[in-house]
C-alpha cells in the first residue's frame, strides 16, 4: 500500500538526519463528492496536481502531493468521494480506496460544505476512527452570506464527533489555506522529511496525462457524459532532446472509453472539434507541467457496463 510505502522508503536523496524541530507527516483528506478536496489540496500543494470540475466524482486515485514550509513537509493523500449511490464494482473499489486512505495518517481532514452536513458526510464520518485527529473543514464559506449563521451549525457538529479542530474556510481563499496549513502543522510528529523540498507528488507524469485528459473531458461536455467514462494511456514514451536547448518529447497516446456509442458521438462533437480542443488542452498543459513537448494521440471506444464489471474495473487501474 502507498502509506505503508511512503513510510517505509524515505527518499534516499534527502540528508535523511533528523533536524531539529523537523517536522513530517500524511495528511487524508476525506469528504463526500464535489465538497472541494481536490481543489483544497490543489491550494494545499500551491500548484496543480488533482483534477478538479465540477462534476462530482472526478477524483478516482488516491494522489499525494508533498508541501514544505519552514520546518515542515505535509504529506497529503486525496480520497475518492465516498459514494453512496450505487453498490456497483466501480463503487466498491472507490469505498476500500477512501477505508484505506485514512488507517494510517497522522491527521484527517473531514472536508463538508459549509452550514450542511448531510446523511453522505454523516457516512464519511462514520469511517473514520476514534484514535486520529481529524479536523472539521468547513469549506465553500464563500457561500454562507450571513457569517453569524455558522455559530449555532459549528455547535451542532460538535456533537458528531471529537474533532481536534473547527477550521470554517473557503479552499479558494488563500489566506484561509496559510491558517489551515497552520493548524495542522501542530498536529504532525516531529520526525525528517521523506521528500525534497521542491517535490509536490509522486505521481507519475502519465499518471498525470490521463488525470489531464479525464479533466479536460468532463470540463467540455459539461453535464452531460456519465463519471463512468474513463481514460487508458496505450503509449507513454520519452525521447531525449535532439538538440542541446530543446526539450524532451512525450509520445502519447490514450483511449478514452465510453459506455455508449451516443456518449462516443458527444465526446467527438461535431466534426471531431470537441475530441481536438481536449487534446489540444491538454497537450498545452502537460506541456507546462511536464517542461516537454508533448505529441498526443486520442482514441474513444464503447465499452458498455465497463464499471459493473469487476475484473474491467481492475484492468483500468482501480484497485
Ligand atoms: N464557492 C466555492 N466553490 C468551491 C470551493 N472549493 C471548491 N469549490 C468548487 O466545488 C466544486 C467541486 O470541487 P472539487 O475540488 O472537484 O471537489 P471534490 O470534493 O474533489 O470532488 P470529487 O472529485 O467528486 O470527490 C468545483 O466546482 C470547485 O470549484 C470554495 O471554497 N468555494
Amino acid at each position: 500500500m502507498l502509506q505503508g510505502l511512503l513510510k517505509s522508503t524515505p527518499r534516499l536523496s534527502e540528508p535523511g538526519v533528523q533536524v531539529e524541530g523537523q517536522r513530517c507527516g500524511l495528511v487524508a483528506i476525506v469528504g463526500k463528492p464535489n465538497v472541494g478536496k481536490s481543489t483544497l489540496l490543489n491550494a494545499l500543494v500551491g500548484q496543480k496536481i488533482s483534477i478538479t470540475s465540477r462534476k462530482a466524482q472526478t477524483t478516482r486515485h488516491r494522489i499525494t502531493g508533498m508541501h514544505t514550509q519552514g520546518a515542515t513537509q505535509f504529506v497529503f493523500v486525496d480520497t475518492p468521494g465516498f459514494q453512496t449511490l450505487h453498490g456497483n464494482a466501480l463503487n466498491k473499489s472507490l469505498n476500500k480506496a477512501v477505508q484505506g486512505a485514512v488507517s494510517d495518517v497522522d491527521l484527517i481532514l473531514l472536508v463538508v460544505e459549509a452550514g450542511s452536513f448531510t446523511p453522505a458526510d454523516a457516512r464519511v464520518l462514520a469511517l473514520l476512527g476514534k484514535d486520529i485527529p481529524t479536523i472539521l473543514v468547513a469549506n465553500k464559506l464563500d457561500n454562507i452570506h450571513r457569517r453569524g449563521d455558522i455559530a449555532p451549525w459549528l455547535q451542532e457538529m460538535q456533537q458528531k464527533h471529537a474533532f481536534a479542530e473547527f477550521v470554517p474556510m473557503s479552499a479558494k481563499n488563500p489566506k484561509d489555506v496559510e491558517r489551515l496549513l497552520a493548524v495542522c502543522e501542530g498536529f504532525l510528529p516531529e520526525q525528517a522529511w521523506w521528500y525534497g523540498e521542491d517535490e509536490l507528488t509522486d505521481r507519475s507524469e502519465k499518471f498525470l496525462a490521463s488525470e489531464l485528459v479525464r479533466e479536460k473531458l468532463f470540463r467540455l461536455t459539461g453535464d452531460e457524459l456519465p463519471y463512468t467514462s474513463t481514460v487508458v494511456i496505450d503509449k507513454f514514451e520519452e525521447e531525449p532532446p535532439q538538440r542541446k536547448g530543446q526539450k524532451r518529447l512525450l509520445r502519447i497516446a490514450a483511449t478514452i472509453v465510453v459506455e455508449r456509442d451516443g456518449h462516443k458521438a458527444m465526446v467527438i462533437g461535431d466534426k471531431g472539434e470537441r475530441i481536438k480542443r481536449i487534446g489540444m488542452e491538454t497537450r498545452v498543459e502537460l506541456e507546462k507541467l511536464a517542461d516537454a513537448k508533448v505529441f498526443l494521440e486520442l482514441w474513444v471506444k464503447v465499452r458498455s457496463g465497463w464499471a459493473d464489471d469487476a475484473a474491467r474495473v481492475r484492468s483500468f487501474g482501480y484497485e
